[in-house]
């Protein structure tokens, strides 16, 4: 087992499924990674055929494999932080929280994709609330995917405040809620809930794109990072969503596939998520 040593990356484990397409799963999260100082480490859990438009098939990887994939990687490696995509069965939900359960741990429970695909039935959704949720340092689901978790049709501030009671931070993200409204409003809003607190609106400014599948995917993953550089909470929140925003801008004039196109994972063009960096002027 190695430690950290300075000049070394920390290291993030993503439980992940993998999608054809390259815009979500574990491609979102490992480039993710690259862009944010931490080595990634992959554990796969499901491989989908999956592009723009949909998900045509989904493989499970046998419940072994996906376990000796986690020895592995933590009999190897001093973890710093764990990130957790598709899961896709109720045993390996209930493996991560076995496994991984002591580490830091950023759920993003997927359960349904943009397209609509189901990547995690009822039966998934309430394991995740009844193993997983109360060992994760941060749940990061989509307004869909808090619905399916607490039952109910509320606000997502309030699903927020709900899904916090079951022990970890929430951050209800706010991309679908701005999209079903079909209008082009100022700002995103995700919402973050400590256990016990009161829901925090995190605001960041809207990018008008089609190209944003894999988002939910690329967000998590930096709050993982951030979290594995040992910033708070609130900082790896608020920093994610500068990333994703970065990454969305970066796409949004592209035209890749039928459908939602991937949100981009090339090396952001902004440094620090702020200062645009210089652009070479064409020789
Ligand atoms: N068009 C957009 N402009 C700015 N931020 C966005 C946009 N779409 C999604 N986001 C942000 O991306 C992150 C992931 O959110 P979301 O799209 O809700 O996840 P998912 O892909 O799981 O549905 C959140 O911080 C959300 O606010
Ligand atoms: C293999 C796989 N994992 C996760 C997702 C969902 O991705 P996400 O970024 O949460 O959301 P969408 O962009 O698909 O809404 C997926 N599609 N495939």
């Amino acid at each position: 087992m190695t430690g950290p040593t300075p000049g070394t990356p920390p290291v993030v484990l993503t439980v992940a499924g993998t999608d054809s397409g390259g815009a979500a799963g574990v491609a979102a999260d490992l480039t993710t990674w690259s862009h944010l100082g931490v080595h990634g480490a992959c554990v796969v859990t499901a491989v989908t055929a999956q592009d723009t438009t949909g998900v045509r098939a989904v493989h499970a990887v046998p419940l072994p494999v996906v376990a000796a994939q986690v020895e592995a990687v933590t009999d190897d490696l001093a973890v710093a932080a764990v990130k957790t995509g598709m899961l896709g069965s109720v045993d390996v939900v209930r493996l991560v929280a076995e496994r991984l359960g002591h580490l830091p741990l950023v759920v993003d429970p997927v359960l349904v994709a943009t397209s609509g695909a189901v990547l995690g039935g009822a039966d998934v959704a309430r394991a995740y609330a009844a193993h997983l949720l109360p060992r994760a340092t941060v749940a990061t689901p989509n307004r869909d995917e808090a619905v399916a978790l607490c039952g109910v049709e509320v606000p997502s501030s309030e699903l927020a405040e709900r899904l916090a009671d079951t022990g970890c931070a929430v951050v209800v993200t706010g991309g679908p809620e701005w999209r079903a409204e079909g209008a082009v409003a100022a700002d995103c809003v995700d919402w973050l809930c400590l256990p016990g607190g009161v829901p925090q609106a995190v605001r960041h400014p809207v990018v008008a794109t089609t190209h944003d599948h894999g988002s939910g995917c690329t967000y998590s993953s930096a709050v993982a990072a951030g979290l594995a550089h040992g910033r708070t909470l609130e900082t790896a929140v608020a920093d994610a969503a500068a990333y994703v925003t970065g990454q969305l801008r970066q796409g949004s004039g592209w035209s890749l596939g039928r459908g939602r196109g991937p949100v981009s994972h090339l090396v952001p063009c902004v440094g620090e998520y702020g200062v645009e960096r210089r652009r070479r002027s064409p020789r």
